[in-house]
């Protein structure tokens, strides 16, 4: 058996420090010049509350300090996605039952959209075929108002995720949901288009217990903030 001498060991070593000490890690910010851009809702939901914690989403909290809600969630994995969305063969179907256009007048640039997934702790077990006959209603008047911006509680390819109270306007009832937000233009701009639709459609008519169903999906005007 070949036995690897300790010259060649040291030798080995010394090649493996001088590569090792040439290695580089680029800042966070270099890949582009702006990446955050897509990810600012304030004009949509202005400056979001202190909660450091989600079990005290209180937006009342005294001891919090502004960055702890105007800086981004802990990025635990960033992913990237390069591929094209499905292919258009697929027909979506444009009848959602949660699905409702708040604002049909706005160009499709320059939207937002916003998903409302149940939470954990939200009510997601219900029959879904009187649901949707009993939330008709409900739907119909459902928009970023009836939702209290608690904070964020994640990030994605496309969009923030902010975690947020149902207001109990009419007794309907209230509880947490996770908030999905999306500008339509970057949507459409990287042609990711029938993979969000196909996203929404999937995740509006699976019920499982291990994922989240899509409860309400609605889109509204961005403001933008012009000084
Ligand atoms: N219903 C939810 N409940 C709790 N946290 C959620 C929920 N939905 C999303 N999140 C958090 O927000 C993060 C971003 O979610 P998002 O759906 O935007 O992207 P993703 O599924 O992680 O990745 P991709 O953008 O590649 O699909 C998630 O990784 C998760 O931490």
């Amino acid at each position: 058996m070949n036995m690897v001498s300790a010259a060649q060991k040291k030798t080995l070593h010394t090649i493996l420090a001088t590569k090792l000490s040439k290695l580089t890690i680029p800042p966070a910010n270099s890949s582009s010049s702006s990446p955050d851009q897509d990810f600012d809702f304030s004009e949509l939901f202005g400056p979001l509350p202190s909660s450091p914690h989600p079990k005290d989403p209180s937006p009342s909290s005294p001891s919090s300090s502004p960055s702890l809600f105007l800086g981004d969630p802990q990025i635990i994995h960033n992913r990237s996605h390069s591929f094209i969305g499905p292919s258009p063969r697929f027909t979506l179907s444009k009848s959602l039952p949660f699905h409702q256009d708040i604002d049909d007048s706005g160009s499709e640039s320059g939207e937002i959209e916003g998903e409302s997934e149940g939470g954990e702790s939200a009510d997601i077990n219900t029959n879904r075929v009187s649901q949707e006959a009993e939330n008709r209603e409900e739907v119909s008047k459902i928009g970023p108002v009836d939702f209290e911006i608690l904070r964020v509680i994640g990030k994605g390819a496309f969009g923030k995720v902010f975690q947020v109270r149902k207001k109990d306007w009419n007794g309907i009832g209230d509880g947490i949901f996770a908030m999905k937000v999306m500008r339509k233009d970057t949507i459409i701009k990287n042609n990711h288009v029938d993979y969000m639709k196909a996203e929404r459609d999937i995740l509006t008519k699976v019920v499982h217990p291990f994922i989240v169903q899509l409860r309400y999906s609605f889109q509204v005007k961005c403001y933008s903030n012009q000084s």
